[in-house]
């Protein structure tokens, strides 16, 4: 099993460049479903994760080509031939659920293994249920399944979400574009992801509005055709990489970085007395005078800040110069790093969704384990800054999220490197 090794102490300077997007590519080679024309998506990043989305298209009977090693991806739904997504595929990753409202819509009938909980919280998917039933879908859960029926086509409904959820914006909005009449999707998702989806199916032909806010109209059509579409930067690997030189020291660009994708954590950072500017094609991101500031961050849906950026900003608030608090809002259980940052010299105590992190003035290599992926990268990050060497297990974990870690911070002068060991 892999693991990554890392000499800390060294500052870093140069240029990251940024991926695009896992969490918008996941949700947008599921739109294949919809249409019997090729979907093609350019800049899409070279994941486990998006590996694991091709595997289950490919399971459906879709057409599924990585052009260009992978950064292109030629999708099509022409070849349809199954309605199931089986367990040994969703188990692996819980966007596989993005498949039920396609699905459905395309076909009228749809059984989809019911994705599971995982390390960092229940993730229940009752609010994609409930919304698809809404749109008259009749759903059955038996064996770990949820078999879903609209014999006469889905109908557009007005769907208000008790809570805001991502992954139940994604599914309602691909489903509502082929279902008879308007739907309407309030208090939906406002990431960029979503906006990214949006604009992706409004190419295919859908008609959509209000993508970005709270209210989402779709009027569903008869039938959505091909396009090809950019994936959007991934928001979360800038903002770890934005990290990264506040942590180790150095300043760095990220190039195709946008302010607008991270404003949250680059007015955090600004707090915290880090310098982020906007340069040519890019963001650059240094200490402005040595030190990082204490602060206090609560995780929220976009455009608060972001739970996926919550570890990595953990790993940044050990080094500050008192005391920082963190309010995880989003996930029950998402302090997994916490003892493992404890094994480095942090100093973080955690009362139920609260963490307190008391600055030290150095962090100690250590082994350490990943638990999750947004975990495994905040301890890369502390292994930056660390004196001496971390190594940190179980990198599967960080594969699902970030292509080519060790060479992108080793172009910067981080001293990293993968070890391959035959366990
Ligand atoms: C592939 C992908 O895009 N993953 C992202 C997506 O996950 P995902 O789409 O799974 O996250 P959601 O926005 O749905 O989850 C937000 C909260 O709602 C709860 N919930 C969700 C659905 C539901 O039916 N019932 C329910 O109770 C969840 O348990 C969680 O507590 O958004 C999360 C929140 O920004 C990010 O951390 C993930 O990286
Ligand atoms: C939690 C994440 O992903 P997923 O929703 O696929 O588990 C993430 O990207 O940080």
């Amino acid at each position: 099993m892999d693991r990554i090794r890392v000499q800390g102490g060294r500052p870093l300077s140069g240029e990251i460049a940024i991926s695009g997007a896992k969490n918008a590519c996941l949700a947008l080679m599921p739109a294949a479903l919809l249409t019997d024309q090729p979907l093609t998506l350019t800049n899409a990043p070279r994941l486990a994760d998006i590996r694991t989305m091709s595997e289950l298209l490919a399971s459906l009977g879709c057409e599924v080509a990585g052009l260009q090693a992978g950064r292109v991806l030629a999708l099509s739904g022409a070849t349809l031939d199954s309605d199931t997504a089986h367990y040994d595929i969703v188990r692996k990753m819980r966007a596989s659920i993005l498949v039920l409202g396609p699905l459905l819509a395309r076909l009228g009938r749809a059984r989809v293994s019911l994705p599971g909980g995982c390390a960092i919280g229940a993730r229940p998917v009752d609010l994609h249920l409930s919304g698809l039933e809404k749109m008259g879908a009749q759903l059955e859960l038996a064996d770990g399944y949820v078999t879903a029926a609209a014999p006469g086509g889905l109908r557009g409904a007005v769907v208000e979400f008790p809570l805001v959820s991502v992954g139940a914006t994604e599914n309602l909005l691909m489903a509502a574009t082929l279902a008879k009449g308007t739907t309407v999707l309030r208090n939906a998702a406002r990431e960029p992801e979503i906006v990214d989806l949006a604009r992706c199916l409004r190419a295919m032909g859908a008609a959509i509005e209000g993508e970005g806010s709270s209210e989402i109209r779709i009027e569903g059509v008869e039938a959505l055709g091909g396009a090809t579409h950019r994936v959007l930067p991934d928001r979360v690997e800038l903002g770890t990489y934005m990290i990264a030189p506040v942590i180790a020291g150095g300043a760095v660009t990220l190039k195709g970085g946008e302010r607008g994708l991270v404003s949250a954590l680059a007015d955090k950072l600004e707090e915290a007395d880090i310098a982020v500017d906007e340069v040519e094609g890019g963001l650059r991101v240094a200490r402005r005078n040595g030190v990082i500031r204490p602060l206090r961050v609560v995780t929220e849906p976009f455009p608060g800040f972001p739970t996926d950026l919550q570890a990595q900003m953990m790993a940044m608030l050990t080094l500050a110069t008192g005391e920082s608090v963190i309010e995880e809002h989003i996930f029950e259980n998402r302090f997994m790093h916490v003892p493992e940052l404890g094994r480095m010299g942090a100093r973080i105590e955690v009362h139920g969704g609260t963490a307190h992190i008391h600055g030290v003035e150095g962090l100690r290599g250590a082994p350490v384990m990943a638990t999750d992926l947004r975990a495994s990268v905040s301890l890369i990050l502390a292994g930056l800054a660390a004196e001496g060497e971390t190594v940190v297990s179980r990198v599967y974990h960080l594969d699902r999220g970030y292509e080519r870690v060790e060479e992108k911070l080793g172009a910067c002068g981080a001293l990293i490197e993968r070890v391959t060991e035959s366990d």
